[in-house]
């Protein structure tokens, strides 16, 4: 139960300290009831049996006054004098000028009132006030008794459309009782004498009841046009609703914010006038046309009206631009241009916003509006600078209405007054931002205590369950056998018939056969310009550099184009080129149509004329969704990238060869280390191009544990040997590739990679185009790939059968030294055998055992 607060202030001192002041007590808020009732008088706290409450403040009038006013009066207005005895004479309390005092806000209700009306004499002067005539709870009405007359809300019912909280408790309560003098000291007297209200107007009764909670707001957002109505006072007040922030004009209620909501009641033209002169200066009313409320204008309105404004002068109607429109504020009674485009989009931007206090006060003050086309005509191209200026905006409606409520400043022009200067600073709410930083110091250090430790594990242990989406070695070479299919079809079609449709096909597929075999990202390789292609190093391997590099290495370089194009943040990166890849190439070049200067800064990769580049992204898609691979996202360029790059820890790279690998790759790296090596291009063509080959292959169980050079050193074996040189094709035919990284590794398996190995690499790569591809200036390809095959002879068979036909039988490796000691056994007969043509024959021929026992 609540308990009864006590009253530490006698109720009529308390009356003469609001009297003195002038000002309303706090705990009264103005709401807007009805169409009919209008706006009324809440309580937000409680008050107690004899509680001063409000004054009604208004002019205090003679008799004679009165009477003139009431004659000029329109009906409505006429409810806001109220007539009382006082001293001997009738005296009137004109309240109808609207003001920001409440007391005259507070409505009839003779059956059951909150408060009584009673008289003060302060100084002489009579004054009304109000005290609560029983307990009164937060959220009701003030209400008193006019008096005994014919109301008309009272003898239409009109005061039930809205029924009062304790609707027909008590009897009417006779005129004369409703005023009480309170006899106080000589200053302060009460007295009890009748009064009498005149008659005031009823709105027209409404097809539906409206239930807005309006308050009082300066309505900024309600234009003036300048040529009909001209600058008027820069305290016109209006209506806000507090839940849906709608604007009413305060004579009106008209609503201004959705036309299509007309259904409060528009006064009538005269209605609306006479109060206007009501509030204005003698030669204020001269300004106003006879075109009465036309003057007053919602915004986005008004533009409409000044067009066609018959007030307008016309030299004003000559300077106006279409689009434009000419407004006067009524905050700044200062003319603004707004243009039309951004003003809608502003308007687009403002009803987006989260509909709440902050957001009615952003839209119902000039300034801001102002201030928010500014933003909008700077950032409004990009949507995605919405969000800010919404926050721009929502950050300056938070200041005014701070503001407005702590400080009575109600526009942003005022706030800038210097004189204001003291207040905006306070109005900052430095608590605010000061409990804001501490609550984000907190939550970053005491998360973990706060939040419940399985709920952390959950978080955490989301993190485990992610799926890797590294491709697998298998899915590479998939990949890659496609793409060389869909190149030999592309290259064909475009040799028989340039149209721009095979130029793209090829187009697409060398493409994605250059992202897939370098791994680079598809925005670097797409842009690769005619230029990068034409002028590629093609000077050959210079004799000093070579030294520092093996044979396998020097054939790398000879055998792969090495073209650099522009990458990320305009660094240079390299783009090795495989034969195919170079021949489909130079075929795109040679069918291309363009000029030869204009076309050097072209992309290579778009279709001549038609410049529409394509990436090999759409090309890697559409292979993930033929040969079925589960994951289409492991074919990503970038995760290839990866893949080479966890691959290469397979291999036992030195340091600096990981830099090479990083750099080419275009990882960070520490490339100051360059300095001490081989040329970078040299270094790359050499020995990152066979990393590659090895990872296209799916070879890495055979460079297991090797560092870059260690893979490449191999100076016994000769170019000229083969492998599947034999005449006995099981037994000569190159090793298959050991797919996948998954395979168990024998000690055998992890021998060095071989030449042999390189050259059926090499001619996988190149098999697609070597017999179609035209014939280009540049590197010995031909002779690159030119092997002589020496068949083995049957002494030979025998000599190596006597020592490894147990090894052969189990399918098992022969390792070096038993190759060698075989060799130096066997002696004449098996010297033109080198240890790892030994090597080979045994795996072979134990491969081929193998196979045909299955
Ligand atoms: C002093 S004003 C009160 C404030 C008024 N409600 C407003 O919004 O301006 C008096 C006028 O309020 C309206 N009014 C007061 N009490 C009412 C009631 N119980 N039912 C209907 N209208 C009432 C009448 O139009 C009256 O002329």
């Amino acid at each position: 139960m609540q308990r009864r607060r006590r009253r530490c202030i006698n109720p009529k001192d308390d009356a003469r300290c609001y009297i003195d002041t002038g000002g309303d007590k706090a705990g009264l808020d103005v709401q807007y009831i009805n169409a009919i009732k209008g706006r009324g008088i809440f309580t937000s706290i409680p008050f107690q049996t004899g509680d001063f409450l409000i004054e009604y403040r208004g002019e205090l009038i003679s008799q004679q006054e009165c009477e003139t006013r009431l004659k000029r009066y329109p009906a409505r207005l006429k409810g806001f004098m109220f007539e009382f005895h006082f001293d001997g004479k009738l005296w009137c309390v004109d309240a109808a000028k609207e003001h920001e005092s409440l007391g005259r806000l507070v409505n009839d209700n003779h059956r059951n009132p909150t408060a009584k009306m009673k008289k003060l004499s302060v100084q002489g002067k009579p004054h009304l006030c109000l005290f609560a005539d029983r307990d009164i709870s937060p959220g009701e009405e003030i209400t008193y008794n006019y008096g005994d007359s014919d109301w008309p809300w009272r003898c239409k019912g009109l005061d039930e459309v809205m029924p009062l909280e304790t609707c027909g408790a008590t009897q009417a309560q006779s005129q004369n009782e409703n005023i009480e003098e309170m006899v106080t000291n000589s200053d302060c007297t009460e007295t009890t004498e009748s009064f009498t209200k005149t008659t005031g107007q009823v709105f027209s009764p409404l097809s539906r009841a409206e239930k807005h909670c309006l308050r009082i707001a300066s309505v900024s957002s309600l234009d003036r046009c300048v040529s009909c109505v001209g600058p008027v006072s820069s305290k016109w007040l209006g209506y806000e609703c507090r839940e849906c922030s709608q604007v009413w004009h305060k004579s009106c209620f008209r609503n201004i914010q959705d036309d299509n909501l007309h259904y409060l009641p528009k006064p009538s033209e005269n209605s609306f006038r006479d109060e206007l002169q009501s509030n204005q200066s003698e030669s204020e009313k001269d300004q106003i046309s006879d075109e009465g409320m036309s003057g007053l204008y919602i915004r986005k309105d008004l533009w409409r009206h000044v067009r066609r404004c018959p007030c307008k002068p016309k030299n004003e109607e000559e300077e106006e631009k279409p689009g434009r429109t000419k407004v006067l504020g009524l905050a700044s009674a200062q003319e603004s241009v707004f243009c039309q485009q951004i003003s809608s989009g502003v308007w687009k931007l403002l009803n987006a916003m989260r509909q709440d206090e902050v957001a009615a006060v952003v839209r119902n003050d000039l300034s801001i509006i102002q201030f928010a086309q500014s933003l909008y005509s700077k950032h409004g191209q990009d949507p995605t600078k919405y969000e800010y200026i919404r926050q721009k905006l929502r950050e300056v409606g938070r200041l005014l209405l701070c503001l407005r409520t702590e400080f009575s400043v109600y526009n942003l022009e005022e706030a800038v007054k210097p004189a204001n200067c003291q207040r905006v600073v306070q109005a900052r709410d430095d608590e605010l931002i000061k409990s804001t930083k501490m609550f984000e110091k907190l939550y970053t250090s005491k998360l973990s205590e706060f939040v419940s430790h399985s709920a952390l594990n959950t978080l955490s242990g989301a993190k485990y369950n992610k799926p890797s989406t590294l491709p697998f070695t298998e899915d590479v070479q998939i990949l890659h056998r496609h793409l060389d299919k869909s190149a030999e079809s592309a290259i064909c079609n475009l040799k028989e018939e340039a149209t721009p449709q095979n130029y793209a096909e090829l187009a697409k597929v060398a493409l994605a056969q250059i992202i897939v075999f370098n791994r680079r990202s598809t925005g670097e390789v797409s842009k690769m310009h005619l230029k990068h292609f034409n002028e590629r190093d093609n000077a050959e391997l210079h004799q000093d550099v070579a030294k520092g590099l093996s044979k396998t290495e020097q054939r790398l370089c000879n055998y792969f184009s090495r073209v650099e194009i522009t990458g990320k943040r305009g660094r240079k990166v390299a783009v090795l080129l495989s034969p195919s890849m170079f021949d489909a190439l130079s075929l795109l070049v040679s069918k291309r149509t363009e000029c030869g200067v204009c076309s050097t800064n072209v992309f290579l990769f778009a279709r001549p004329k038609c410049m529409s580049y394509y990436r090999g992204q759409d090309c890697l898609r559409l292979h993930a969704s033929k040969c079925g691979a589960k994951h289409p996202e492991h074919l990503r360029s970038t995760h290839l990238r990866k893949h080479v790059a966890t691959l290469s820890q397979v291999l036992n790279l030195k340091n600096n060869e990981l830099d090479q690998v990083a750099d080419f790759l275009g990882h960070d790296i520490r490339v100051h280390q360059d300095f001490y090596r081989l040329p970078v291009p040299t270094t790359q063509l050499a020995k990152i191009s066979k990393l590659l080959l090895s990872m296209e292959k799916g070879q890495l169980s055979s460079i297991q544990g090797k560092s870059l050079d260690e893979i490449d050193i191999e100076d016994e074996i000769s170019f000229s040997d083969a492998v599947n040189s034999d005449s006995d094709d099981d037994e000569t035919a190159a090793p298959p590739p050991e797919c996948g990284t998954s395979q168990p590794v024998t000690s055998a398996s992890t021998s060095v990679i071989t030449e042999q190995a390189i050259d059926h690499l090499a001619e996988t790569v190149s098999s697609t185009v070597s017999e179609t591809a035209p014939p280009y200036e540049g590197k010995d390809h031909e002779k690159a790939r030119k092997t002589i095959k020496k068949p083995w002879a049957k002494d030979e068979v025998a000599a190596v059968m006597r020592h490894f036909k147990l090894y052969i039988a189990k399918g098992n490796l022969a390792t070096k030294s038993e190759c060698h000691h075989c060799k130096l056994v066997e002696g004449k007969v098996l010297d033109e055998r080198t240890v790892q043509n030994v090597r080979d024959f045994v795996r072979n021929r134990g491969i081929a055992r193998k196979r045909q026992s299955q």
